[in-house]
């Protein structure tokens, strides 16, 4: 891979390479994404020239560079989208890694994409109805009465159609100034058309021989007048976060890791929302369990944020009740080997775009003090984090 030398004319604007990507998709065959990862400001795209990758299992420490999108489903296929060409966007530079002509001809493509407007834009109203989703809560709730779940994830889809053309460039960028701590994602493979998100959720990272992982559950409306450390959590939702947490424990139990810390719970504030998060770190070198990346996030998803405990009850209660694919909404997704780094983040807070039609996703943690009205409206505050950006430009 070599860097290119840009010269001052080659400047690419990173809102219109992605209006020129989405573009691009007519005429080639390409696989791509756009990121931004949590509390950084650099806006990376990578794009990969071959046939869509797909893997069923990944070797992290083996892997070469690239970005995993890997479906709620663990039997799925997982894309791997490989790193031809790198582009990163810091505040006051770019820089363009590139192997190949397609790559190459690719930046010449970007440099001289001339975007359209955009003014026509809108959503159309729907009707939803919350009949299905708190029917389904109220089985999940009696399935945990009766003793067969301990917790469980329920969620749901909602299609709005829209009239007009979509500025993905413009809507990546609102993500981008108002979710700062968010993993924001903009993701096109041919196996799963075009997702945006902006999630909270850390599932694994390794960086610099540091295995790092989070328990995230508990929800609450952010309430601007309230700090942080002054918010009250109810019984249930320490519960239902400290399940994740358990969770999370008795998978390094599986591999008989003992050492690791843990710090929290802690309020952390996630858009409109705020949750209660532990974090869980391993000294990989100390503890000397080299290949921890890719043994945990085989062992972790989909954790008990997404799915439930016990973990194959409620996967096969989820199946068999929740009547839509979830398709890549709570799978994972995130760069591989980038920089010595891998990250892999939960898809939460997403949608996908597809012709004139935007699906939204959100689940909401069942246990058994759960009030269905009360889990309907936190997935309507959860979808809400995407829409209200929508709304807004
Ligand atoms: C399932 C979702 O979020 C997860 C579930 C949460 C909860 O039940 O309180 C909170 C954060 C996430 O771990 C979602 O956003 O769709």
């Amino acid at each position: 891979m070599k860097q290119v030398d840009l010269n001052t004319d080659l400047i690419i604007d990173y809102q219109k390479a992605i209006n020129a990507c989405i573009n691009a998709l007519r005429n080639i065959n390409i696989n791509f994404a756009f990121w931004k990862e949590p509390k950084s400001s650099e806006i990376n795209l990578i794009v990969d020239f071959n046939q869509t990758n797909l893997i069923s299992d990944i070797d992290l420490e083996t892997s070469e560079s690239g970005f995993l999108f890997a479906p709620f489903n663990n039997s799925k296929e997982k894309v791997f989208i490989k790193r031809e060409l790198h582009i990163q966007w810091n505040s006051d530079a770019i820089s363009v890694n590139c192997e190949g002509k397609s790559s190459e001809s690719f930046i010449e493509y970007l440099h001289n994409f001339e975007d359209t407007e955009y003014n026509e834009f809108h959503l159309r109203p729907d009707t939803e109805t919350s009949d299905n989703y708190k029917s389904l809560v109220e089985e999940s709730v009696n399935e945990i009465k009766a003793g067969k779940l301990v917790k469980v994830v329920p969620s749901r889809s909602r299609k709005i159609t829209f009239d007009g053309r979509f500025n993905y460039g413009q809507y990546f960028n609102q993500l981008v100034s108002n979710y700062p701590t968010a993993f924001i994602s903009l993701t096109y493979t041919s196996k799963s058309g075009i997702w945006i998100g902006a999630t909270p959720e850390l599932l694994i990272q390794v960086e610099n021989d540091i295995f790092k992982t989070v328990s995230l559950a508990g929800t609450q409306s952010f309430n601007e007048n309230q700090t942080l450390a002054d918010t009250a959590w109810t019984q249930k939702e320490i519960e239902e976060q400290a399940l994740v947490s358990r969770y999370i424990i008795n998978c390094f139990k599986k591999i008989r890791l003992r050492e690791f810390d843990e710090h929290g719970p802690k309020t952390v504030k996630a858009g409109n929302l705020i949750h209660l998060k532990t974090e869980f770190t391993v000294n990989m070198k100390e503890t000397n369990f080299p290949e921890l990346g890719t043994t945990m996030l085989k062992l972790l998803h989909p954790t008990s944020a997404v799915c439930g405990m016990p973990l194959k009850a409620a996967e096969e209660f989820l199946l068999a009740k929740e009547g839509y694919d979830r398709e890549f909404y709570s799978g994972y997704l995130g760069p591989v080997n980038i920089g010595g780094r891998t990250a892999q983040f939960v898809n939460l807070r997403c949608f996908k775009i597809e012709d004139n039609c935007i699906t939204f996703f959100a689940g909401a943690g069942v246990t058994e003090d759960s009030n269905p009205e009360k889990e309907w409206e936190e997935t309507e505050l959860k979808m809400n984090t995407l829409l209200n950006v929508i709304k807004s430009i």
